[in-house]
């Protein structure tokens, strides 16, 4: 009965669980569950499941039908719901009493009936490969065309798929249920790994494998940047970045290694073999890629693999021909000398000992589309479909992809075919340690480069970016000479390397003041119009014929920007690109800024807004800007996508840098100042522009609650681009106008450089906001990056930022200065006991301080009572939360005893902190003594009969406490209804 019960009371929570996301998934697989237990029968389960109808009332539909049935099926729902509910979602539900679930045997006769039984395996198990189950079913003449139509329909995830082809097969009787399952069992035979006797490589294979090899750790041994000055082995400059998963996963402790990138850490669709890699320009996705080539080609990692083939995807922009993938593997990564057909059938015949790996999706000039279905590798398409296909897994399925991309290039069709997402976030703050000295031999100049850094802060967030701290290694002469001068912005630091290389070249020659550039204008104009006209185009590799339209010369050559491109083996003439594609957008800047033919609407349409999710990935506006020639171009490439926004936003960005005043005297002899000025208006303006049209998006408030904007991702950009003008009187008329109590810029990218930025321009906002950036990569550089701006802010979260306890020390000095700031929340950080003698300092500094929420951190006994000294001296704190920290007793009781006579607490949070009774006890004594609290939250604390004794004792003298939380204890059923019985406000 209590079972029962407790579906009932639960029915928020549970309908919540189940639908917020949106997706049907958890209620289908509830729904799958329950049905291969035998608790529903078909009638039940299409009666629940009505397609076209709202999920909620679905979802209610089933939640009154388990009810109906009984304590059995109560328990086996909740099971199921155990089973299917992510971790974080089902925290708010009690399981109390639910039935451990098991496969029903398989003992029974019919395949019509294993459908059932074994529906949720089957659903898994279909869902890579429905395209073949359906082909079996229909050659077997159980399917019709159309049957297969509307099992495939786009509109339907995989799984639903899935589910679609097992109920249609229900309906199409045994022999066809029979079908699929035979099917299976010979799927499931062809993916398990192959004994040693079918694995033997032929000599031709091993031949080839060995050529594969040498050819793949030749190309990858050297980083290009170094190119155009030197030669830089990876091995000697390699340094890790920082790699995390885009999804929550519950099984990874520590940070991800290479290995992991393609291993079964954080998979979320077992179906789908393509991996992700997403990060931003510059921020090491290529080189990465590289290294795991070397470790391959090397024979010190990936070693499951027998081969890998490596694509470039802006070298596959130049292969017009149509390709079957034999011929795309062969041509473009290495040529078989023997026995073609035979190694292509190991290929085949192996898919899961092979690794394809697909640099810069981005660049590629089509965007992904699942539209075109190709299924046959030996059959020819064109290049984008059959990597498009492959992305998808409908050509040689079971072979492993990395593909790499910059985020804004990854929608959500792009999404579905994942297995999963990792993202690079750049070095961390020992990485750029790490990278400098590796970068100079000479230990001494390491050290002076790294202690310029700790005195620039901006520069040092900046370098976060390999890109970035490549420059800013490559110029130490110029960093370390430059004094007070020393690089703010990226413009900035591009604006330093382009000295550097025109000042190499010269090495004799100093060339006096500003005139270095006045003397290579020629070069920066043709570079320039090459750089610019190639964005316009999804062009970044050059014929020579297009450096000679563009008048580029052997000199301009020399100078190192440009790099021959490597592995263009289906041409013979020499083929060039810039250093690093960011070094194109630097050029296309200097271009649209110095030409004197730039068209008038040119910095107008680079500002105009370009989010690739509402233009759905592409943007045509800057094609009208491009001399005739290159629009030629571009509509005979068809259904080529113009610029991509991406590069764009970084052109506007170096555009708005360009333009500041203080770079202004450079252009004084190199273009007309009446011009000059009228850029920098047209960029004034826009970016005046684009900052009304985010303030006009924000809603107008529900009564009751703040005005809130949730930021555009264009929002950051712009900001980034007044950041780049330096000029606060530009910061302060874009802000002026937004009134906001709250400002929401969770998932958006922040890393320190975008914090350097924001905290420049919301200085100036007029009134206080709440300013949330969780879930961003802010980390301790990030965190002093916004103390500028901390006088504004009333409230800052900062959930899931990597900060640590010096970011705190840092954070927490300004803050006590200023008088707005009243609450921080920093959940899931990497905060120890160390910080907590700085919150202490707060709470006994700031007595109108409100709320202090530190969940998910590593903070023990210790620190609570760290805590507790500044408790005891402070009067107003009403939230505090320590979710998921582990103070125990001993913390629980120092608490206990600082809070006893707090007359503000209104909510104390200490879920999953190993309290236990006698910390419970201790607490009690909170509930006994407190006029104000109103909830605690004890869950997951080991807490007992004893325990719950004392809290039940208090609360007699304590008509104010609304709730005491205290799910997943050590507590029997007996025990936990008896005890509601007694006291309504223990909910278990
Ligand atoms: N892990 C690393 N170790 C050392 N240097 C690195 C590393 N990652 C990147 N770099 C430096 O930064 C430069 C740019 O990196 P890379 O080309 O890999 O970035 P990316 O993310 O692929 O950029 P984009 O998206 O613009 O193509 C490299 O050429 C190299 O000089």
């Amino acid at each position: 009965m209590f079972v029962q019960e407790l579906v009932l009371k639960q029915r928020t929570e549970i309908l919540h669980a189940l639908c917020s996301s949106g997706s049907a998934e958890h209620v289908e697989r509830v729904l799958d569950i329950l049905l291969a237990q035998g608790e529903l029968i078909w009638e039940d389960y299409q009666n629940i499941q009505v397609p076209g109808r709202a999920l909620y009332t679905n979802a209610r539909h089933l939640l009154d039908l388990v009810y109906t049935k009984g304590v059995d099926t109560c328990r086996l729902f909740l099971g199921a719901l155990k089973q299917v509910l992510p971790e974080e979602q089902g925290a708010s539900i009690s399981f109390a009493g639910c039935c451990s679930l098991e496969e029903k045997e398989e003992n029974q006769s019919t395949s019509t009936q294993t459908l059932v039984t074994q529906r949720p395996s089957l659903v898994s198990k279909l869902q890579g490969c429905i395209d073949g189950a359906l082909k079996a079913l229909v050659i077997s003449g159980h399917f019709t065309s159309a049957d297969s139509e509307e099992v495939r329909l786009p509109i339907h995830t995989p799984s639903q798929q899935a589910r679609r082809l097992l109920d249609h097969v229900r309906s199409k009787g045994e022999s066809a249920a029979k079908v699929v399952l035979q099917y299976l069992q010979q799927e499931q035979e062809s993916r398990s790994p192959p004994n040693q006797d079918k694995l033997t490589p032929s000599k031709e294979f091993l031949k080839y494998q060995k050529k594969l090899s040498s050819s793949v750790s030749a190309q990858s041994c050297f980083l290009s940047t170094y190119g155009g000055t030197s030669h830089m082995c990876l091995d000697d400059i390699y340094t890790e970045g920082q790699l995390e998963l885009a999804h929550d996963c519950v099984d990874v402790s520590g940070p991800l290694t290479l290995e992991n990138i393609v291993g079964t850490t954080g998979t979320v669709n077992e179906g789908a073999d393509t991996v992700l890699v997403s990060g931003e320009a510059g921020n090491g996705k290529s080189t990465l890629l590289q290294k795991l080539h070397l470790l391959w080609a090397r024979g010190t990692a990936l070693q499951d693999f027998l081969l890998l083939f490596p694509f470039s995807c802006r070298r596959l922009n130049s292969e017009h021909r149509e390709l079957s993938v034999q011929e795309l593997l062969f041509q473009h990564c290495c040529w078989p000398d023997r026995e073609q057909e035979e190694i292509f059938q190991f290929i085949l015949d192996h898919p899961h000992l092979i690794l394809f790996t697909f640099d810069g999706l981005d660049e590629l000039k089509q965007s992904f589309s699942d539209e075109h279905r190709h299924c046959c590798p030996t059959q020819r398409a064109p290049v984008h479909i059959l990597l498009f296909n492959l992305i998808q897994g409908s050509l040689m399925k079971g072979v492993l992809k990395v593909v790499t991309s910059r985020p804004e290039a990854v929608g959500p069709v792009l999404k579905k075919h994942l297995r999963k997402e990792v993202l690079l976030n750049g070095f961390s703050p020992s990485g750029i340690d790490c990278f400098v000295r590796k970068h100079h031999s000479d230990p001494t100049v390491a050290a002076k480069v790294l202690e310029s850094l700790q005195t620039n802060t901006a520069l040092l967030g900046l370098c976060h970016s390999p890109v970035l701290c490549w420059i800013v290694s490559q110029c130490h002469k110029e960093l370390l000479g430059c004094g007070e001068g020393s690089p703010q912005t990226i413009t900035d630091v591009y604006l330093m390397i382009l000295q550097h290389f025109f000042q190499h070249q010269h090495p004799l020659k100093s060339t006096v003041g500003l005139g270095w550039l006045q003397e290579h204008l020629q070069t920066v104009l043709h570079l320039g119009q090459l750089a610019f006209e190639g964005i316009g185009t999804t062009c970044y590799i050059f014929s020579g014929t297009d450096l000679e339209t563009c008048g580029v010369t052997e000199k301009d050559i020399c100078m190192g920007f440009l790099i021959q491109s490597k592995d263009m083996s289906s041409t013979h003439s020499k083929c060039y690109e810039f250093l690093h594609v960011t070094m194109q957008c630097f050029f296309a800047a200097l271009y649209i800024v110095l030409s004197k033919n730039t068209d008038r609407s040119t910095i107008p349409k680079l500002f105009e807004p370009k989010d690739m999710r509402e233009t759905g990935g592409s943007s045509t506006c800057f094609r009208a800007c491009l001399p005739s020639t290159a629009q030629q171009e571009q509509v005979l490439e068809g259904d080529a996508t113009a610029a991509e926004t991406p590069n764009l936003q970084i052109i506007a960005t170096f555009v708005s840098g360009l333009l500041s005043q203080r770079h202004r005297s450079l252009w004084l002899h190199c273009c007309p100042s009446a011009v000059m000025e009228k850029r920098v208006r047209q960029v004034v303006r826009c970016l005046s522009k684009g900052m009304q049209k985010h303030f006009k998006s924000i809603p107008q408030p529900v009564e009751g609650e703040k005005k809130s904007m949730h930021a555009m991702p264009g929002f950051v950009w712009i900001i980034k681009c007044i950041y780049e003008m330096q000029e606060s009187r530009i910061a302060k008329d874009a802000m002026s106008k937004l009134e906001v109590d709250h400002l929401k810029l969770t998932y958006c990218n922040i890393g320190p450089v975008e914090c350097t930025a924001l905290a420049y321009v919301l200085q100036h906002l007029r009134n206080p906001v709440g300013l949330q950036l969780d879930n961003n990569s802010v980390g301790d550089v990030g965190v002093e990056q916004l103390l500028p701006c901390m006088h504004i802010c009333n409230s800052l979260y900062l959930r899931n930022n990597n900060i640590t306890d010096e970011g705190i020390r840092k954070l927490i000095a300004k803050g006590i200065q200023c008088d707005n700031f009243r609450k921080i929340a920093l959940f899931n950080n990497k905060l120890t006991d160390a910080c907590t003698q700085h919150f202490s300092h707060l709470l006994k500094t700031k007595q109108d301080f409100l709320s202090l929420r530190l969940g998910n951190n590593n903070i023990t006994a210790e620190g609570a009572k760290q805590l507790a000294e500044g408790l005891k001296c402070n009067h107003s704190l009403q939230y505090l939360g320590l979710w998921g920290n582990k103070i125990g007793d001993a913390g629980a009781e120092a608490l206990a005893r600082a809070l006893e006579s707090s007359k503000a607490l209104l909510w104390l949070s200490l879920v999953g902190n190993g309290v236990g009774s006698t910390g419970a006890c201790a607490l009690a004594n909170i509930i006994k003594n407190s006029t104000s609290l109103k909830g605690l939250w004890l869950p997951e604390n080991c807490i007992t009969r004893t325990g719950v004794e004392c809290l039940i004792q208090a609360l007699e003298h304590n008509t104010h406490v609304e709730s005491i939380w205290l799910r997943n204890n050590d507590l029997s059923l007996e025990e936990v209804e008896e005890m509601t019985q007694r006291e309504s406000r223990l909910i278990f």
